[in-house]
């Protein structure tokens, strides 16, 4: 068997059209144009390129688009400040402070610190406590983008056995609670489980969000699962000259794809989904901000 290749970059895409739609509506009917603020603290390069795609991404559906870049060395009472005003401002309906942030910034205070119903990033403690209840809150972007790309492939998730290798904050954990809330079985595996292999190889939908290299072959994978590799893993590809390097998963590709029914490549699979779905939680947002009907088919 090979395996359908899940086209993150085309089905995010997809939704970018869904939310430019929503936006043009936001404008003509109610005057309403959508703000997000992102802040980056300091010069990590990959950060860097993720706050400039936001920033463009943002801009192309329509939305306004709030740039707040801050030196390393920017200390944390400053960088509250900032949220603080943010928090205060109208036009901004979602702040995303890039993680990760400088070791002196507690990252926990700062996420705490903006108003839950502009956390278009999800990770602020009531909107954790709010999907763990089933509540509705804001979805953490990349969870969102799997469900998103999960529903898209299989149609109702109900009844599947589940296998989420990785307990993250940002992933692991709200992933696992988007596909109970699609009732599913849902098992959270991670570094000390035992007999991980025979766990993923239970699993038909397996997520992999460990942050490994390669970590899962395809003789872990049941034939015909689906797999979502979230990891993004920089390695080094001398064959590609000295130096060099690429981007690999989580999961061998070359081999879980002679197993598994469909499975996301890296690069090229969950990671554009995450923007897509920022911005589409920066719609949401703005929708729930102004009692207006949310946009349909870009929530959870
Ligand atoms: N506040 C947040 N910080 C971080 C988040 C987040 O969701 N909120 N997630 C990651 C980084 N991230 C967005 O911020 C992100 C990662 C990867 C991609 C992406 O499109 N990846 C491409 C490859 C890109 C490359 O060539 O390097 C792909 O997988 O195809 C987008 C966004 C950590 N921080």
């Amino acid at each position: 068997m090979t395996a359908t290749i899940i086209d993150g970059k085309a089905f995010a895409a997809s939704v970018r059209e869904k939310v430019a739609e929503h936006v043009t509506r936001l404008q003509e009917e109610h005057g309403i144009t959508p703000g997000l603020a992102v802040v980056l603290v300091g010069e990590d390069p990959a950060s860097q390129v993720y706050v400039r795609n936001k920033g463009k991404q943002t801009l192309e559906a329509g939305m306004n688009s709030y740039e707040h870049k801050l030196p390393v060395e920017t200390s944390e009472a400053d960088l509250l400040a900032l949220v603080e005003k943010l928090n205060a401002d109208p036009a901004v309906h979602g702040i995303l402070v890039q993680l990760p942030l400088p070791d002196h910034i507690d990252e926990e205070k700062v996420i705490n610190s903006i108003t839950p119903a502009k956390d278009v990033d999800g990770f602020h403690i009531l909107n954790v406590g709010l999907l763990g209840t089933g509540q509705k809150s804001m979805v953490p972007c990349t969870p969102l983008g799997c469900l998103m790309m999960l529903r898209d492939q299989l149609g109702s998730l109900s009844g599947l056995n589940a296998v989420v290798v990785g307990r993250s904050n940002i992933v692991g954990k709200p992933m696992a609670q988007l596909l109970l809330r699609d009732s599913c079985t849902v098992t959270i595996a991670h570094s000390r489980t035992k007999n991980l292999a025979d766990v993923c190889r239970g699993a038909d939908i397996l997520v992999a969000a460990v942050g490994r290299p390669r970590m899962i072959p395809g003789d872990w994978v049941k034939p015909g699962a689906t797999v979502i590799d979230v990891g993004i893993n920089r390695i080094d590809a001398p064959e590609k000259g000295e130096g060099k390097t690429r981007l690999v998963g989580d999961v061998d590709f070359d081999s879980a794809k002679e197993v598994a029914g469909a499975i996301t490549p890296v690069p090229g699979g969950v990671g554009p989904m995450t923007i897509a779905c920022l911005l589409a939680n920066t719609v949401t947002a703005c929708c729930r901000a102004n009692n207006l009907p949310e946009p349909e088919g870009l929530t959870a």
